[in-house]
């Protein structure tokens, strides 16, 4: 069997390298029209950080596994085609700001059609609104030529990052949605079904219809984000009153019926999926005439954006009302731990907020470059002249970071913050010394004692 994905981003890469590895007798092609991130993938600096992924690369690579830029033979050559290139919100046109722009899936959706020479499998791996397949079913049957048919699959990829191959190697569960109700769907659903059960327990693949596949993608993201912004909003209440808000997550947590997962208050959730999917079901139940379920979840990113702003507004007020020309260190920059991605990244915006209010930024992460921070930050590292930014330092080290700093913000919950010699940051800060935790990881007691005044999202 050959598959191949269009499409070697976070998700194409990472997927198809588990297949690959655990599948040795399929054959495996990631094609991409990012000639770039081909090459990277093919080096040893792969394009995407994550735990685990260089071994399972490196033990596919070359044996089952390529990549490549030339789609047009990985289509021909395949029995099964995953098409897992982006779908961000549109910018533009009707729909702009929430609808999802699906110009990338119709582009494969034409490319499959006009370059394939026999029936195939297309299995959605992208995060697509609810009916797309009709859409593909139609771009791919009105381009091809007679006797080919194309089963078209939803197969929605629930990975987070940072975890993606342990996430891919063990996974809560795999869903497929297909045409359940036509033999050659339900096949095309098995034969797929079968290329997970190399690795996956039966038990765990479930198989639906098309609707409810693609469906359940979105749905899955936005409860997981309305827990976050859930929680984020008793971290307010909290401060209030003089609740903790881990402690509240930990004692309804308890609770069987609520669990203890996805309960961390923090700066606001980031990354490409939980805001992007959101509005792209508000825009479906807009579209579907349901205005009242459409505000429902449109709350959730309300109340995301509100806790990344009053973030910063409490660090501009924190410190006596004006950050104008003082040293702010942002420890991490990415959206979570163990990842470079920065993607919607909650430290984009109070750093934007921050410059906004004329501070001067130093910006430690240990994975995330300094070109990916510049332009996040919509900052040049450079003038005309060459001199460079004054107001965007980027560290290597955490402490050339806090040196001579006001304050200092925790936005990423990597490890090595925890560790940290606060003792040594301490001396190095004008004093008094401000330490913001938008992740609630550090040990606020033992920061006092050193003479720290600590502000902990909810109130610890
Ligand atoms: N990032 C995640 O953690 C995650 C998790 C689950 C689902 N998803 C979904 O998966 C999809 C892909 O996300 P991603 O993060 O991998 O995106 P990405 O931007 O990292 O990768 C998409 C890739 O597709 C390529 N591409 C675009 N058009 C192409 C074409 N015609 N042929 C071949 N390649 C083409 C781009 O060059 C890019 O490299 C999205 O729908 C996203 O919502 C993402
Ligand atoms: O209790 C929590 C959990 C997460 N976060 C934040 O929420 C964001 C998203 O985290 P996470 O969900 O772990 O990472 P993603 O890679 O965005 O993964 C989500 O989005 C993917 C893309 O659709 C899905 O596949 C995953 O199942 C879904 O978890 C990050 O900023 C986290 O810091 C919190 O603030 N508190």
């Amino acid at each position: 069997m050959k598959i191949c994905c269009l499409g070697a981003g976070y998700v194409g890469g990472p997927t198809m390298a588990m297949i690959a590895y655990k599948c040795s007798d399929i054959t495996v092609t990631v094609a991409d029209i990012n000639e770039a991130r081909i090459n990277a993938w093919n080096s040893d600096e792969l394009p995407v950080f994550e735990p685990g992924l260089d071994d399972v690369v490196k033990a596919a690579r070359g044996r089952n596994l390529f990549f490549t830029t030339d789609k047009v033979t990985a289509i021909k050559e395949a029995d099964i085609i995953f098409v897992s290139v982006g779908t961000p919100t549109k910018t533009y046109g009707a729909g702009a700001g929430k609808a999802a722009d699906l110009k990338y899936i119709e582009l494969c959706a034409r490319d499959i059609a006009e370059h394939s020479d026999r029936s195939k499998i297309v299995v959605e791996k992208s995060t697509l609104p609810v009916r797309t397949a009709q859409g593909l079913k139609t771009v791919l049957s009105a381009n091809t030529r007679e006797g080919i048919d194309f089963q078209v699959l939803s197969n929605p990829e629930f990975l987070a990052e940072g975890t993606a191959i342990e996430d891919l190697e063990n996974p809560d569960r795999v869903l497929i949605g297909g045409e359940e109700e036509t033999e050659a769907g339900r096949a095309a659903i098995e034969t797929l079904a079968k290329v997970y059960e190399y690795w996956v327990p039966r038990e765990n693949i479930i198989t639906t219809n098309l609707w409810s596949s693609e469906l359940s993608k979105l749905v899955a993201n936005a409860f997981l984000a309305q827990r976050i912004s859930s929680i984020n909003s008793i971290s307010a209440l909290c401060e209030r009153t003089g609740a903790n808000v881990d402690q509240v997550a930990y004692a309804i947590g308890r609770d069987s019926r609520i669990g203890p997962k996805f309960l961390k208050a923090s700066v606001g959730f980031g990354g490409s999926c939980f805001q992007k999917d959101i509005l792209n079901l508000v825009y479906l139940c807009e579209y579907f005439g349901l205005p009242d379920v459409a505000a429902y979840w449109e709350q959730v990113i309300i109340m995301n954006d509100w806790q990344k702003s009053r973030f910063s507004q409490k660090i501009v007020t924190t410190l006596f009302n004006t950050v104008n020309g003082k040293r702010i260190a942002m420890l991490g920059f990415a959206f979570k731990k163990d990842t470079n991605d920065t993607r919607e990244t909650a430290a984009m915006y109070v750093g934007r907020d921050l410059l906004d209010e004329q501070a001067v930024l130093a910006v430690h992460d240990p994975k995330v470059s300094r070109e990916q921070i510049f332009k996040d930050l919509k900052e040049s590292e450079t003038d005309a002249e060459g001199n460079p930014n004054p107001l965007v330092d980027i560290c290597d080290d955490p402490y050339e970071a806090a040196k001579g700093a006001h304050g200092l913000a925790v936005m990423t919950e990597w490890d090595s913050f925890k560790d940290l010699d606060y003792k040594k940051i301490y001396e190095g800060m004008y004093k008094p010394a401000f330490i913001f935790d938008g992740r609630n990881i550090l040990d606020h007691e033992a920061l006092r004692e050193i003479g720290f005044e600590v502000f902990a999202i909810g109130g610890k």
